[in-house]
Formats: structure tokens, C-alpha cells, sequence
């Protein structure tokens, strides 16, 4: 679940983040063609500027979901905007050549959620756990579910204890 239990911890840093991102255009470059792409905000901002630039896209809409509040806790999801109608047209107007894009998937909710709105569209994350791994196409890695993902964006240079000091060798 994605929520407390998740004790271990997969931090990723500014480099890490924009070679994943870009690991997961390369897998995409052949799925496409895309005329449009959808970012799953505000986790999906970051990886959709990298992958609109690696894939020459410049049609990006946005659809936005909240469903996690403060840090590891999951609440009920809520869409605060949806599809725009000229995006939804696109293809047989259920997502064909519409790419999606988010940071990660967890349990899957928030893909399910805009797989709903779009059911023919390509879904994409950079990391997927166990349980949302069914609900996209396309990811780079993969972690256990009981992993948090630290992303670069909610973190900041901070001083770490010497190994020595809590070290029993
Ligand atoms: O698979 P799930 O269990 O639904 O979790 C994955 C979603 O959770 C996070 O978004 P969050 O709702 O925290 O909002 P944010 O992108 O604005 O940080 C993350 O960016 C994904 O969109
Ligand atoms: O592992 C995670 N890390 C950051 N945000 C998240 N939102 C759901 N799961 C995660
Ligand atoms: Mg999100």
C-alpha cells in the first residue's frame, strides 16, 4: 500500500530523474505516433517537459489529480481539472496517439482515474510499484510496493550522521 508501511526508501536525484525520464522517451519512441500529451500534475510536470522535448511534442495538456496529502498519506482523489474536449477529440476520441505521462505509479488509483477519461491512450511513468504496473504501458523501473520514492523536487541538502556514530562493527 502506499501509505506508512512503505519503509524503504529509493531517493533519486536532479540526474537520476532526467536519465530515467529520458530512458522512458526512448521506450516511447516507437509507441507512438502521439499528437498530444497528457501530464498528470503535479508529479507528472517534470517528466513530460523531458519527454515532450525528447519526442518533439508541443500539444501538452494537463489533467489534475491530488490524491496523496502530506507526505505518504493517501486521501480520497479528487480531479480538480479535467481533459480540455479539443484533446479528448483526438484519434477515435478515446486517446489514440494521446501519450500520458506521470511520475510514478503506486497503486494504480490516479491511472485508473484518467484511464477512464482516455481508455485507447498510452500511459507512462518513470516508476512503477507491484500494484500499478498492470494500469500503464510503459515505465523504466520498478521498485517493491513497500518502497517511498523520494523525488528531487521534495527534497533538499540536509547533514547526514557520520556512519561511525550509530555504527555497532
Ligand atoms: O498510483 P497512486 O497510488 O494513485 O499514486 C501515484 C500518484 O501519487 C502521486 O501524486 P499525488 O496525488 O501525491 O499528487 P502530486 O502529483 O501533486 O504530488 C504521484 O505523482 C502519482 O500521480
Ligand atoms: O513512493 C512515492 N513517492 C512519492 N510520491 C508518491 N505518491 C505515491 N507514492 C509515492
Ligand atoms: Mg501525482
Amino acid at each position: 500500500m502506499a501509505d506508512a508501511s512503505a519503509n524503504k526508501a529509493f531517493p533519486v536525484s536532479w540526474d537520476q530523474f532526467h536519465r530515467d525520464a529520458r530512458a522512458l522517451a526512448w521506450r516511447l519512441a516507437d509507441a507512438g505516433p502521439f499528437e498530444a500529451m497528457v501530464c498528470i500534475t503535479r508529479g507528472g510536470l517534470v517528466p513530460a517537459a523531458i519527454i515532450c522535448r525528447e519526442l518533439g511534442l508541443r500539444l501538452i495538456e494537463t489533467v489534475c489529480v491530488a490524491s496523496y496529502h502530506d507526505y505518504k498519506n493517501q486521501s480520497e482523489l479528487k480531479v480538480m481539472k479535467e481533459i480540455a474536449p479539443s484533446i479528448r477529440a483526438i484519434g477515435d476520441g478515446k486517446g489514440k496517439g494521446v501519450l500520458v505521462v506521470d511520475d510514478l505509479t503506486d497503486t494504480g488509483k490516479t491511472a485508473r482515474v484518467v484511464r477512464e477519461m482516455l481508455p485507447n491512450a498510452h500511459f507512462a511513468t518513470v516508476y512503477a510499484k507491484p500494484a500499478g504496473v498492470p494500469v500503464v504501458d510503459t515505465f523504466v523501473t520498478e521498485v517493491s510496493q513497500d518502497t517511498w520514492i523520494y523525488f528531487p523536487w521534495d527534497m533538499g541538502l540536509a547533514y547526514v550522521e557520520p556512519i561511525a556514530k550509530d555504527h555497532k562493527g
